[in-house]
């Protein structure tokens, strides 16, 4: 799978690290009022290895990595990506960066995925959505231990396979970075562990890969963690 991967700089620009979070606050608007998501967030997410956005229910988890993901703008603060601002990018090219350089794996499998596809088109649509070249799906498909499914339909495949499945399609999009929002909480114990293999091939094949999860299975692969608690940071090890 490695010869998938873009030789190119995955965000040209030197030494910084990959994400650059600086005293960052997001709130969301609520009919009560606004309510703080995080609160004086600055974290840096270095360009390689295994990154876990870890912490309880509603500690901040899923808006940080929307955050990272250049869904969410932060309501004050900065974010760099690479060394770059892009707190104050506008919504297209926002847009297009995320597109061509971030991947994101939600929670649920099926999300993930195009549901009338087969698996093989998937990929493909996948790779093409940012603007890639498709490759060969059987070797794809071989690296995730879901050899000879490139004809069946997503629902065919049993929720850990459409999740490994999900990793694949963000693979094919040659990302930057792969963001995954507690890819492994719908799962059992057995298929999290296979999830879990993928990713940490991922990230031995040089692609940084950030994690939202209370999973400690998923934390003790980190290579760093990223604690947080009522929307701060409580300590990054
Ligand atoms: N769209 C929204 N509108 C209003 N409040 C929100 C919204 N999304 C998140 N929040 C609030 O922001 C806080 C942080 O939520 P977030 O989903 O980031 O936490 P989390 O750590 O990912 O939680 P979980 O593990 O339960 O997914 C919570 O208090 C949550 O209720």
């Amino acid at each position: 799978m490695a010869e998938l991967l873009t030789d190119e700089p995955l965000f040209p620009g030197g030494p910084a690290p990959l994400f650059d979070v600086d005293h960052v606050r997001v709130e969301y608007p609520t009919p009560a009022g606004p309510v703080p998501a995080l609160e004086d967030v600055t974290a840096t997410v270095a360009d390689h290895g295994l990154t876990v956005l870890a912490g309880p229910s509603g500690s901040g988890k899923s808006t940080l990595l929307r955050v990272l993901g250049l869904i969410d703008r932060p309501t004050a603060g900065r974010v760099a990506v690479a060394g770059r601002d892009v707190t104050t990018l506008g919504h297209r090219a926002r847009r297009a960066l995320r597109r061509d350089r971030i991947a994101l794996v939600v929670q649920n499998p099926a999300e993930n995925l195009i549901g009338h596809l087969t698996v093989g088109q998937n990929l493909r649509a996948a790779a093409e959505s940012a603007r890639q070249d498709p490759g060969d799906a059987e070797t794809a498909l071989d690296w995730l231990g879901i050899p000879g499914t490139a004809a069946w339909r997503v629902e065919a495949l049993s929720g850990g396979q459409q999740q490994r499945l999900a990793f694949g399609c963000a693979l094919a999009r040659r990302p930057a970075v792969v963001l995954a929002d507690e890819p492994t909480s719908q799962l059992d114990a057995a298929s999290a562990a296979l999830v879990l293999d993928v990713i940490a091939r991922l990230v031995a094949d040089g692609v940084p890969v950030v994690v939202a999860s209370h999973d400690d299975e998923v934390i003790t692969r980190a290579d760093r963690v990223v604690r947080l608690r009522e929307g701060r940071i409580e300590e990054t090890t």
